[in-house]
């Protein structure tokens, strides 16, 4: 007869990934409160003087860079005017080719090259902190004249080295890739409530 845990433990383990989740949330907002109050005011202020959001990662991490790009570009949960954002992760032509004739850490920061402008913001996802392309974006947003909004986590890795004074870094306080993604989904989440408040109050 089963017991309540099921066979062979998976409930349990399901229990403990999200005890694990909860704590790594609460960690995180500890921490991270203030960070992203900050973060969400320089999206403020970067969509309402004409700037556009660039957002990029790899994997789950481009996932959610479109994820952010979808509810700005529509909408999150409000009415609210359509809001510039474009995710480097989606040009199958671009990306390809890219990869293909210089190199895959070139991915990102070509196409920041090609779009980005003065007063733009990046969106940089890492759980890692430590994805070449990702590291390389920063750098060519910053020659572009951009600002920098990094998602992060474990120790921040070579993003939180490269990071400018005036760029914001949002660190989930874990060392699991997979908690980390659902921290970043959250900051998102939270950076696309406050930016649609701000518009509609
Ligand atoms: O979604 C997952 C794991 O949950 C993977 O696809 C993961 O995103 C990939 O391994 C990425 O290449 C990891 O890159 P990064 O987060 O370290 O920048
Ligand atoms: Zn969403």
């Amino acid at each position: 007869m089963p017991n309540e845990t099921g066979p062979d433990g998976r409930t349990a383990l399901i229990a403990t990934l999200f005890e694990d989740g909860v704590r790594a949330n609460r960690d995180t907002l500890a921490t991270m409160d203030a960070a992203i109050v900050t973060a969400a005011d320089r999206l403020i202020d970067c969509l309402t003087h004409g700037g556009k959001v660039l957002s990029c990662g790899n994997g789950g991490s481009a996932g959610d860079a479109q994820h952010f790009s979808s509810e700005l570009v529509n909408r999150f949960e409000r009415e609210r005017r359509a809001l510039p954002a474009v995710a480097l992760t989606t040009e199958s032509s671009t990306l390809t080719a890219i990869a293909n004739d210089y190199d895959y850490d070139r991915l990102f920061s070509r196409q920041i090259e090609a779009l980005g402008r003065p007063g733009d913001t990046l969106l940089a996802i890492s759980t890692s902190g430590n994805s070449g392309n990702v590291v390389q974006a920063i750098a060519a947003a910053h020659d572009a004249g951009m600002g920098v909004v990094a998602l992060t986590g474990k120790d921040g890795g070579r993003m939180a080295s490269i990071l400018a004074a005036d760029d914001i870094e949002l660190r989930a306080v874990s060392t699991t890739t997979a908690r980390i993604q659902e921290i970043h989904l959250l900051f998102i989440h939270c950076l696309c409530r406050l930016i649609e408040d701000h518009l509609l109050d």
